[in-house]
């Protein structure tokens, strides 16, 4: 429950918006308790008209007396509807308050997790599956929320309705108000109780159901692999296996459900039946009237929704605080990479690796060993190597998504660690190795790093990176819309649009990550051409698998298995006949195979 302590917070910036709710409640209660006193004037009026009707029986004054008797007793009947929509007019005024409050409060706390989301560091997301983290945001939150909202405002709700038609009981009668009560913490219990049963089966549920959504989203994007390794037949009985436990899953809720309702109905009976027995015998003796039994009859109907939400409220509240203890224990992680410096920072461009080891941190494998090598401002490096040796390493700690473990990376003679990282990540262009583009038109794409979308920036950056035929090619132009993995371009299209992407924001350090590894070799020379141009004066990073990509790099280096076995230029490197000298002729070979 003290999970639960955290949102007071939220109580207290809200608390304008939440105390005239608790007053409306207030109000509306009160009225809520009126209507079973005047049914009771109403009814005793009735047995005493009754009796006075039979007195004039043969008389004419009997049809005035009806008149009379009718108009008083329509006059109740106007009285209790208008007081049943002072009630209604209250409880929305509550409703307006105490539930728009929850809304606001719902949105602040997804506001707050999500500019956490942003603050960690790509190793929490490699550690955390995407559907954790978005049943945070969701599930969560809105579990929370019925707790700032409806569990809050029922409670209020019940206890004064409770505390208010005990004392009108009390009143009236002690013994029958403890009859007509006792049955009523047993209803609590039950729904309690049951309503615990509906929440696990419905959570269940709830799995079953992202369990099937997420077979169906699979299937669907990988639906070319499915269809050319025939498995469709294998794939529907799949799909027909969780349909199967889906479904059973749901009869065993409805199975629930449907005891829950006759339960209720049985336990609320119960109490109007004793309430008519016991109320009988008080009648008899003269210690109450008959009307005191309607209105008993009305209290302990209007009792039933407050008993039964204090079951569903108890097991709102439970559910909230395990939501809540979750949220808690994720916005109190530190973000591994932060901004350690607030002060504006302008990029030059040198960058020198200094005896640097990694070990990626969730997996534990040490890719980096004891690395140094440095690049002047304006300089070209290009990093190659096997797969797997540690390039895009490289790339991920120039662009500090992870802190070194052992050495130091300095940019401009400071240590990467004390840079003003939001300043040096804005002037450094980054081309991941797998393009990820979103589901908005090329131009937005395309700018996505700039503040303003400039179109002529963007068709220059598409020049650049020699995708602007291409894009003016399709019909809506730079206005495309590509879905969420850009269906609609190739795989090299892609890439490119990336590379449009990163060079547009004009940055002083480029980095390529294997980003044209889907181009064939001319599109490659065309783009390593109008991109000699726009790296001018800025520093680079080239990593590739193609010699041919790199020759004309200030440096090369050559990575294995984390350490570089090499490093020079293309001549130097030639001349000492090493791996790279080996790299290069095999590459030769391949290319004069393939124009043969
Ligand atoms: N995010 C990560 N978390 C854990 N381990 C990783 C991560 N990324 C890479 N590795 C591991 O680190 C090592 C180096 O990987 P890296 O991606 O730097 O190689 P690479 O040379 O770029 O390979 P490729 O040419 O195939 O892209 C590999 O053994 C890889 O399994």
């Amino acid at each position: 429950m003290k999970e639960l302590a955290y949102l007071n917070k939220f109580f207290l910036k809200y608390k304008w918006k939440l105390l005239p709710g608790v007053v409306f409640v207030i109000i509306s209660n009160f009225f809520a308790v009126i209507p079973a006193q005047i049914i009771r004037i109403a009814f005793d009026l009735v047995n005493e008209n009754i009796a006075l009707y039979r007195l004039f029986n043969g008389f004419d004054k009997q049809a005035l007396i009806l008149d009379i008797f009718g108009s008083s007793l329509l006059f109740f009947g106007g009285l209790v509807i208008v007081i049943a929509l002072i009630r209604g007019l209250f409880l929305f005024f509550m409703r307006q308050t105490i539930i728009l409050t929850s809304r606001h409060i719902e949105f602040d706390l997804k506001n707050e997790i999500y500019q956490q989301y942003q603050k960690l560091s790509l190793a929490f997301y490699r550690r955390n599956n995407t559907g954790d983290l978005m049943n945070r945001v969701t599930e969560d939150v809105s579990r929370v929320r019925m707790y700032v909202g409806p569990a809050i405002m029922y409670t209020i709700n019940t206890s004064i309705l409770f505390v208010l038609i005990i004392i009108a009981m009390l009143n009236v009668n002690v013994k029958l108000a403890l009859y007509c009560l006792a049955p009523l913490p047993l209803l609590a219990i039950t729904i309690y109780y049951v309503n615990n049963i509906i929440n696990h089966k419905s959570e269940k549920i709830q799995k079953r159901l992202s369990t099937l959504s997420s077979f169906v989203q699979e299937t669907f994007s990988g639906i070319r692999v499915i269809k050319s390794y025939v498995r469709e037949e294998n794939i529907r009985e799949g799909f027909a296996k969780e349909s199967e436990a889906y479904k059973s899953e749901s009869l065993s809720l409805v199975r629930v459900q449907a005891f829950f309702f006759p339960t209720m109905l049985l336990m609320v009976g119960l109490s109007t039946i004793i309430t008519v027995y016991i109320g009988g015998i008080q009648v008899i003796n003269g210690k109450i009237s008959s009307g005191n039994i309607a209105e008993f009859i009305v209290y302990v109907n209007q009792l039933t929704f407050p008993v039964t939400s204090l079951g569903w409220v108890t097991s709102l509240i439970q559910r909230a605080a395990a939501s809540q203890k979750r949220i808690n224990q994720f916005l109190k992680i530190k973000p591994e990479i932060s901004n350690p410096n607030p002060n504006p920072l302008k990029v030059n461009g040198t960058i020198a690796f200094e005896n640097v080891s990694f070990t990626y941190p969730d997996t534990g494998i040490q890719a980096l060993k004891n690395i140094s090598f440095d690049i002047k401002e304006g300089q070209l490096l290009a990093i190659i190597g096997r797969t797997g040796s540690g390039k895009s390493t490289i790339a991920n700690l120039v662009m500090r998504m992870y802190d070194v473990d052992k050495g130091a990376i300095r940019i401009d003679g400071t240590d990467i660690k004390y840079l003003n990282l939001e300043d040096y990540r804005s002037q450094t262009g980054f081309v991941p190795q797998e393009v990820f583009l979103f589901s908005d038109t090329i131009a937005r794409n395309i700018a996505f790093g700039q503040d303003k979308l400039d179109m002529q920036q963007v068709e220059q950056a598409a020049k650049d990176a020699a995708v602007y035929k291409n894009i003016i090619a399709f019909d809506k132009k730079f206005e495309t819309f590509i879905g969420e993995r850009g269906i609609t371009l190739s795989g090299g299209q892609k890439q490119r649009v990336s590379i449009a992407r990163a060079i547009i924001k004009s940055p002083q350090i480029l980095i390529f990550d294997d980003c044209l590894s889907a181009v064939d070799t001319k599109t490659e020379e065309e783009i390593l051409n109008s991109l000699g141009k726009v790296m001018k004066g800025k520093t680079s990073i080239i990593i590739a698998h193609r010699v041919s990509t790199i020759k004309n790099a200030d440096k090369i280096i050559v990575l294995d298995n984390g350490e570089i076995v090499e490093q020079g230029t293309h001549d130097i490197l030639m001349d000492k006949k090493g791996v790279y000298f080996e790299l290069y002729e095999k590459q030769l070979l391949e290319e004069q195979q393939e124009l043969s």
